[in-house]
């Protein structure tokens, strides 16, 4: 297929809108098993933000999955081509100056890697909700855990399909932390690269 691109050189710069939202851009990835807290976490933080006048959007599996991700399976090629789509739309909303917080299980060390080339560097943040497949099992609010037990779920992470652990995460979350507490780690690793310009 012979396809012509003329890509335009719009005018308006990430830094001229980071200057403007009066800070940084930045991409916090959550990755960990379903029910690890990922979006209990993010949901958590991005409202702290929010009440700093933090300009923030949230990507969420369950959510882009009925849309941008639309079709795609829990297949190994699938998932990354999940994550490769999030990847291009989150680099797009990192220009547009906002913080992009993205939970995905994103269970292939490569993928994840795959995002954090896609973005400018110093942009990604990445955070691993570390509980173990037992605790999410436990809490199984979604019955995901119970299905793949009864053999009627194929492909769950961390049961039937590989989850690679992220071996040097920016910041780690333990399943002895409270809400409270992983906020406040996350907080504590982004606050000097948002540079705040009302610095709280
Ligand atoms: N087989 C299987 N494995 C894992 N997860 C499953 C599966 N089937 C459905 N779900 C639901 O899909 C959510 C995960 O989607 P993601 O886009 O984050 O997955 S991935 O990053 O592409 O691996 C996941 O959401 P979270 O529980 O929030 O992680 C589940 O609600
Ligand atoms: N730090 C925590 N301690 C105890 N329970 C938690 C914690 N974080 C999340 N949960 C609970 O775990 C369940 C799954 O959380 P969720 O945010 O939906 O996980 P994920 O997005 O990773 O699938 C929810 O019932 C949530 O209330």
């Amino acid at each position: 297929m012979d396809v012509q691109l003329f890509p335009y050189g719009y005018k308006v710069t990430r830094e001229q809108r980071n200057q403007l939202n009066g800070h940084n851009s930045l991409l916090i990835w959550f990755t960990g098993l379903s029910g690890s807290g990922k979006s209990t976490i993010a949901d958590a933080l991005e409202q702290k933000l929010h009440n700093k006048k933090i300009r923030t959007i949230v990507l969420d599996g369950d959510n882009v999955r009925g849309n941008l991700c639309e079709g795609l399976s829990f297949s190994p090629e699938d998932r990354s081509e999940n994550i490769k789509r999030v990847a291009q739309m989150s680099r797009i909303l990192l220009d547009s100056g906002v913080v992009v917080l993205a939970t995905f299980i994103s269970p292939y060390k490569k993928d994840r890697e795959y995002v954090e080339n896609t973005i400018k560097p110093n942009t990604f943040v990445e955070v691993f909700v570390n509980v173990s497949v037992e605790i999410c099992a436990s809490r199984d609010q979604k019955g995901l855990y119970a299905k793949a037990k009864k053999g009627e779920l194929n492909n769950l992470t961390g049961v039937s399909a590989p989850y690679e652990k992220p071996q040097h995460p920016d910041v780690e979350i333990t399943e002895n932390d409270s809400l409270e507490m992983a906020v406040d780690k996350i907080y504590t690793r982004i606050k000097d690269k948002l540079e705040l310009k009302d610095n709280e």
